[in-house]
């Protein structure tokens, strides 16, 4: 059941209690509770919103950002969202469904130890639990007439999470000249369907929405709880209430043994409650909370915690390290023609290096080549050490070189009913950050540095993608959409009084202009670049440093590595030096994919349940 009745958790023990009933947190306690001989306690910081339209209504994205749904995290620049409600991210995210490439799901194992390389940490052994967790209907006519297309070995068809094209897809001459034009200009081809492993495309991509549902969204909750609610009693789900330390039967001999969890009314009451588990806890608080959580339990860095007044359990100081998010960019112009459709968005571009630099591209390449030390020196703060980032980086490197992984994504962002919208984002960051508590306030944010471009040349990718952006709306076919053909501007129609409806839609542009742009007009980013189409790179450089926004894509605060490369957690996602206490979330996530990452989260909560089940 899911409850907000305390009584049923506290004093209580359980096999395993799931830390955060987000993506992967509902997915590992849904395949535990399977069996119906063992119990299980997930805890969730928000509140079940399942019924509330800004979370089941995709036409509505955007409108929980900045709400009691989001946990909206400052970070050096702006805020990061993040999904403060059952169901996490996966119910208040844009719902678009894709895959990196296989070479990047690939390194992620030559990161491990040796022996633990046969665990399947790789394309293949991910590509079938991305595939278990999908129950994919391919395009009606209708909307393989509009441009959508599948493959279907690139998609399960027994899973849980519902994954479609909806009834209400674009489809008109925007998508097709936005395909059009960028595969012209960079050479991309066009795709039928970038699910299976080759994103290097430009392509229609399918949502997380349930077909047999209305095409609701088909977040974790609604997929892997929602049906078999009242069928499991072994389940408890109790929300409104946040994890706040983990508590050790054994702290002095390593490994430690994990006993159970305090908790904590989310709202901030003073009352303090314990859960016992009998088995293993499991995180999956995301990539924010989690490595806050486990610091505020002793398992970090012990200067760091000593500092704090926190009794090291643990020492790993790379807790908190090697974050990697994405920041964006948004362009836009009004079109002359309304779009046929309602959303949500659904054409992408990845170019790789090559189709990103053109002339250039060979000179990016030497940058590269030659600069990998060099940034792992100054990235080496938020890292185990620069020997240990300057692996990392070289594998990093090596897909993007010779592996064709896509360096940015340029997101066709159409807005109902005239906005013609791009959003650019750098997918592969060099710069590295990092999560770090700043008080033992369990309820305090924790302090979030990005170090956004802090390596520079993932500035000069993001001024290469705001020139391919602008480029794209400016070039025919697209810009023969367009009423403003020199300088593309204007995409929310109404600006900052645009209604709800076009807000909704447009959430991503909404996020973007409540967060930092405090506009009057209906000028949106794109159009008030200093020099316009001359502007020099200089030009760039200050508008996007001042414009940018964080995509929410946070990832590798508590590394799937081995330990010296600064690894938290192992190839069985246990942390290191503890027995029982697993991550299962989007921190264990080594190095950013080309993709968006719930589909990819989807498959490496099915995958740790997998592992769980067999260790028991
Ligand atoms: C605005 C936005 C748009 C996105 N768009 C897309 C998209 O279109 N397609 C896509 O594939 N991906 C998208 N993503 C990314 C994707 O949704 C996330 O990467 C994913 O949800 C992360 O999964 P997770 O399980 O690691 O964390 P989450 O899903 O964030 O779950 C963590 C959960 O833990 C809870 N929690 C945290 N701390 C505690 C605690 N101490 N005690 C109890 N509970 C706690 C949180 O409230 C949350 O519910 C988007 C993300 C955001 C934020």
């Amino acid at each position: 059941s899911v409850t907000t009745n305390v009584a049923l958790a506290a004093n209580q023990t359980f096999d395993y209690i799931v830390v955060g009933g987000g993506l992967t947190g509902i997915t590992v306690a849904a395949r535990l509770a399977e069996n119906s001989r063992l119990s299980v306690l997930l805890i969730e910081a928000g509140a079940d919103n399942r019924n509330d339209p800004r979370v089941y209504d995709i036409h509505k994205y955007g409108k929980a950002f900045n709400s009691e749904l989001d946990w909206s995290w400052t970070t050096d620049k702006g805020h990061m969202l993040g999904g403060k409600t059952l169901g996490g991210g996966s119910s208040i995210n844009g719902a678009t469904w894709t895959r990196g490439s296989a070479a990047q799901y690939d390194a992620w194992q030559s990161l491990l130890e040796t022996s633990e390389e046969s665990l399947g940490w790789n394309w293949a052994g991910l590509f079938s639990y991305m595939k278990k967790a999908e129950n994919f209907s391919a395009p009606t006519p209708e909307q393989r007439s509009k441009g959508a297309d599948s493959v279907e070995e690139y998609h399960g068809t027994t899973g849980p999470v519902h994954v479609t094209f909806p009834d209400t897809m674009y489809g008109g001459d925007h998508q097709k000249f936005f395909q059009e034009t960028v595969s012209n200009i960079t050479g991309l081809p066009l795709s039928r369907d970038l699910n299976g492993g080759e994103p290097n495309c430009v392509s229609f991509v399918p949502n997380n929405l349930n077909r047999e549902d209305s095409y609701h969204r088909s977040s974790s909750a609604a997929a892997y709880l929602t049906p078999v609610e009242s069928d499991r009693a072994n389940w408890t789900t109790l929300t409104t209430y946040q994890v706040t330390k983990l508590l050790f039967s054994s702290s002095s001999q390593k490994p430690v043994t994990v006993s159970g969890v305090q908790f904590k009314k989310t709202n901030g009451s003073v009352e303090t409650f314990t859960a016992y588990a009998r088995k293993e806890v499991i995180l999956a608080a995301g990539a924010i909370q989690t490595p806050a959580l486990l610091q505020l339990s002793g398992i970090g860095d012990p200067t760091h915690l000593k500092s704090l007044g926190i009794t090291p359990v643990v020492n790993l100081t790379t807790v908190g390290k090697n974050l990697q998010e994405q920041p964006m960019s948004v362009f836009g112009s009004n079109s002359s023609i309304p779009v046929s459709g309602t959303g949500p968005n659904d054409v992408i571009a990845y170019p790789n290096l090559k189709q990103l630099f053109g002339s250039e591209a060979a000179n990016a390449s030497k940058t590269i080549k030659n600069s990998i030390s060099a940034w792992a020196s100054s990235q080496a703060g938020s890292a185990l050490n620069s020997v240990a980032l300057e692996t990392i980086l070289k594998t990093q490197a090596d897909y993007i070189l010779n592996k064709n992984a896509p360096l940015v994504e340029i997101f066709y962002s159409t807005g109902y009913p005239t906005a013609i919208g791009l959003l650019m984002w750098t997918l592969l960051p060099f710069s590295r950050g990092v999560v770090k508590i700043n008080s033992t306030n369990p309820l305090a944010q924790p302090t979030i540095r990005v170090n956004f471009f802090s390596v520079d040349f993932d500035m000069r990718v993001h001024v290469a993608g705001s020139r391919l952006a602008r480029r794209i709306l400016t070039t025919p076919p697209l810009s023969t959409l367009s009423t403003n053909k020199a300088i593309p501007c204007s995409a929310v129609p109404g600006g900052n009084s645009a209604t709800d409806e076009a807000k909704g839609i447009q959430g991503v542009f909404q996020s973007y202009r409540n967060d930092s742009t405090p506009s009057t007009t209906d000028a949106t980013p794109g159009c008030d670049v200093p020099g316009g189409n001359n502007a020099t790179d200089e030009d760039w450089r200050s508008w996007i440093k001042e414009k940018f926004n964080a995509v929410s894509h946070p990832i590798g605060t508590a590394a799937m590595m081995r330990r010296n490369l600064g690894g938290v957690v192992d190839g069985h996602l246990r942390v290191y030096d503890t027995k029982n206490l697993r991550v299962v979330d989007a921190s264990v996530i080594p190095l950013q994919i080309s993709a968006h990452l719930s589909s990819t989260l989807f498959g490496i909560a099915e995958k740790a349940a997998h592992l769980i089940k067999a260790d028991a």
